[in-house]
């Protein structure tokens, strides 16, 4: 277990997962990920949150050893998704006595999870309520679809902690020590990205908490320099581009567009261009293109055609972005075909109904290779981007 000092009455009882293949069945997670809990050792007992079917072991005997033979008096649910909230079954039959605490959209969920009666022992709560547990009050502040309907967030008050559900989080296990950035951008635009709205709320709500610490459910508690990651989030949640650059994301099947790609990457280097990322979509992580997507204001796609249609990793890549959301920024195509190129006109296509996007032209064709006239098509089309 990683060692996260919280405070003297609040402890961290997470658990790191370093085998786990594939968080939410689709994104990789080299190292790995961590499922946050936390108790809170009042008068009154509380635990923020369980965890993860497969951390269940380890999470039990972290709480075992902070409670130190006492009983929680709370759980309280934040998020019903699977990954914390998979050993809430488990932990109400291990403490009969123990309240659950929620608002009025977990419930149900909680009983279409579980084969569990809490009409004893539910406590809801809505916006603004308190929780007293002795020193410490719990306040309750809804925060739906950051990125389920039913997620709230809870801010202590005597330590001016909040407990901030998903929001914050990142991947990546608390003893990878990597930097926040590294695996937050792509968790938030990931998971949450297509709820920039509902994001844009909760941080409105918070701006008129003081927050001395972030206990997100993922990844690490943010201690200092709070206003860094919130900066962060604003600019995610509102589209804007995080910094000047361009992400070229190639399609290629026997490599002539990848070719044209790193042409192309070349010339907008020479031409000045900052931050040119290049991905190649049928090999990288796809997760790692759709953040690069949303981080830099410009994106050149390059796509072979395939079967009178697009290539299918670009096809999948165009989806990931529609479904998060992807607007505010510029876009330029590159195709290639053998017979008959059609692969730009798909991909605009694909993208016509995404909000405030910029394409530039011209549209570079490629016939199976590059030629000295596609070259000067690819300087025209550097010199409109930049
Ligand atoms: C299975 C398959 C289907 C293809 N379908 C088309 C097509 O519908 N129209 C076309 O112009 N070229 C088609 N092509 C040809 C490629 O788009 C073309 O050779 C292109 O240069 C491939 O670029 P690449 O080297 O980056 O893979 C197809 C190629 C393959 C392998």
């Amino acid at each position: 277990m990683s060692h996260v000092e919280i405070t003297e009455q609040i402890k961290y009882i997470g658990a790191d997962d370093k085998t786990l293949d594939l968080f939410e069945s689709q994104y990789l997670i080299p190292n790995g990920v961590s499922y946050n809990s936390y108790l809170i050792l009042d008068e009154k007992i509380a635990v923020m949150d369980t965890v993860d079917m497969r951390a269940t072991g380890e999470w039990l005997r972290n709480m075992d050893r902070e409670l130190q033979g006492k009983e929680p008096d709370y759980l309280i649910v934040s998020h019903m998704e699977p990954d914390h909230a998979a050993n809430i079954e488990m932990l109400a039959r291990r403490y009969p006595k123990m309240q659950i605490v929620a608002n009025a959209k977990t419930f149900p969920m909680m009983e279409q999870f579980f084969n569990l009666d809490v009409s004893d022992r539910k406590v809801v709560v809505a916006e603004g309520d308190t929780l007293n547990l002795g020193k410490h009050t719990l306040q309750f502040f809804m925060a739906p679809m950051v990125h389920w309907p039913e997620v709230m967030v809870t801010y202590e008050q005597s330590e001016k902690i909040l407990f901030s559900a998903d929001g914050f989080g990142t991947f990546g296990s608390l003893d990878a020590n990597e930097e926040w950035i590294a695996e937050a951008r792509k968790y938030y635009i990931n998971i949450v990205g297509k709820y920039g709205n509902p994001v844009q709320a909760l941080l409105k709500k918070a701006s008129g908490l003081d927050i001395q610490m972030i206990c997100p459910l993922h990844g690490p508690v943010l201690k200092e320099n709070l206003g860094y990651y919130i900066e962060k989030y604003q600019i995610w949640s509102s589209y804007e581009p995080e910094d000047e650059g361009i992400l070229i994301a190639y399609a290629s099947i026997h490599g002539n567009t990848k070719q044209a790609a790193e042409k192309m990457r070349d010339i907008l280097i020479e031409k000045g261009a900052k931050n040119v990322v290049i991905m190649d979509l049928s090999r990288d992580d796809m997760a790692r293109a759709v953040e690069n997507a949303f981080r830099y204001s410009k994106m050149v796609l390059a796509c072979a055609t395939y079967d009178g249609g697009i290539f299918p990793c670009m096809e999948d890549f165009l989806n990931h972005l529609k479904a998060k959301n992807y607007q505010k920024r510029t876009v330029a195509f590159m195709e290639n075909g053998s017979w008959a190129p059609a692969a730009a006109k798909l991909m605009k296509g694909m993208l016509e109904k995404q909000k405030d996007l910029t394409i530039v032209e011209p549209v570079v064709t490629i016939r199976s290779t590059m030629k000295p006239e596609t070259v000067g098509v690819m300087e025209e089309l550097a010199d409109a981007l930049l």
